[in-house]
């Protein structure tokens, strides 16, 4: 994997002494989408302004095509186009003006053609000469992206995208971040829409209080979903797990009642016969059995509340 960027045992205490980032590793590859999904509060705008170099990190190193974001700021941030949370506008402004100041912003010398294209490519361009206060929530978000596109980054953050807008809206904003992806920008997301990085990301990765807890590829995840677990309740509680029943990894409760098995839908063969067989020559009696399909909310909610 190319990374294009890569951070290393990144720290971030506030003043007052509070850890909202606890060494967080992290590769980008060049070209992918990350999501970074996580709760309120879980440091995943913390972890996108230290990478932009906006806030400084308590220690570690943090390279965007190789820039230290720390040492080489300019070059490193010249690299990175930043969406806010936040919608922060000029009303009186024109789309157009707007976006073109933007990439004045990073001394990069005035380019109307570049600014159109920018704007087509967030359907932008029959409202480019439109007031900002004229358009609408959907449209005011373009925009952002666009300003974020001024300078011709090669890594887009957004954060929070489709934060408080309605499902039409983040359906909207899926598509332009698939186009953006097409047009070979590296794109990391931050969501608490499980929904949005099952749509989009490429890869994801879940964050919470200040940890990256797992960052895996989605298909991988995907597949961990087409697993389900049958629970089987006991007459008797079991102290253990008889030995003839260890191929099949069952997982006894705390107290012994119940003995869950997982397996994979899409295999040839669940097991389901041969082990139930094996449950009863073992002398285990059961009182219930009850299937339940494990989703990427499942992992999510488990990792989550474990810590
Ligand atoms: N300037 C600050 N000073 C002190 N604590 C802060 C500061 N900024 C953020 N925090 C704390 O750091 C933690 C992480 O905040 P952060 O905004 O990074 O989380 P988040 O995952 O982006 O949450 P959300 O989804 O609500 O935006 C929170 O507990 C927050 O209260």
């Amino acid at each position: 994997m190319t990374a294009i960027v890569s951070v290393k045992n990144l720290r971030k205490s506030y003043a007052g002494g509070f850890e909202a980032l606890k060494s967080v590793n992290l590769e980008i590859a060049e070209g992918e989408i990350l999501a970074l999904l996580g709760p309120n509060g879980a440091g995943k705008t913390t972890l996108i302004s230290t990478i932009c170099g906006i806030t400084s990190p308590t220690s570690g190193t943090v390279t965007v095509g190789g820039h230290d974001t720390q040492k080489d700021y300019r070059a490193a941030r010249a690299m990175i186009g930043l969406v806010p949370q936040e919608i922060s506008l000029e009303p009186f402004e024109t789309v157009r003006a707007s976006v073109q100041f933007s990439r004045g912003l990073f001394g990069k010398p005035r380019d109307d053609g570049k600014v159109d294209e920018i704007l087509a490519q967030l359907s932008l361009d029959d409202k480019k000469d439109r007031k900002i206060m004229t358009l609408s929530g959907g449209m005011k978000r373009r925009v952002l992206i666009a300003k974020a596109l001024a300078h011709e980054p090669r890594v887009l953050f957004l954060d929070e995208p489709s934060a408080g807008v309605d499902v039409e809206l983040r359906k909207d904003m899926w598509a332009v971040v698939a186009g953006l992806k097409a047009s070979g920008v590296t794109i990391i997301l931050t969501t608490h829409y499980i929904e949005e990085a099952e749509a989009i990301a490429d890869r994801v990765g879940i964050i919470a209080k200040g940890e990256i807890l797992l960052i895996q590829d989605k298909a991988e995840l995907m597949a961990q979903m087409g697993k389900k677990q049958l629970r089987i309740d006991l007459a008797a509680p079991a102290a253990e797990i008889p030995a003839a029943l260890a191929k099949y990894a069952l997982h006894r409760a705390p107290d012994g009642q119940s003995l869950t098995y997982t397996y994979d839908t899409k295999g040839p063969r669940t097991g389901i016969t041969t082990l139930l067989n094996d449950l009863q020559n073992a002398g285990l009696q059961m009182k219930d059995l009850q299937t339940q399909q494990s989703s990427l909310e499942d992992i999510f909610v488990g990792l989550v509340k474990e810590e």
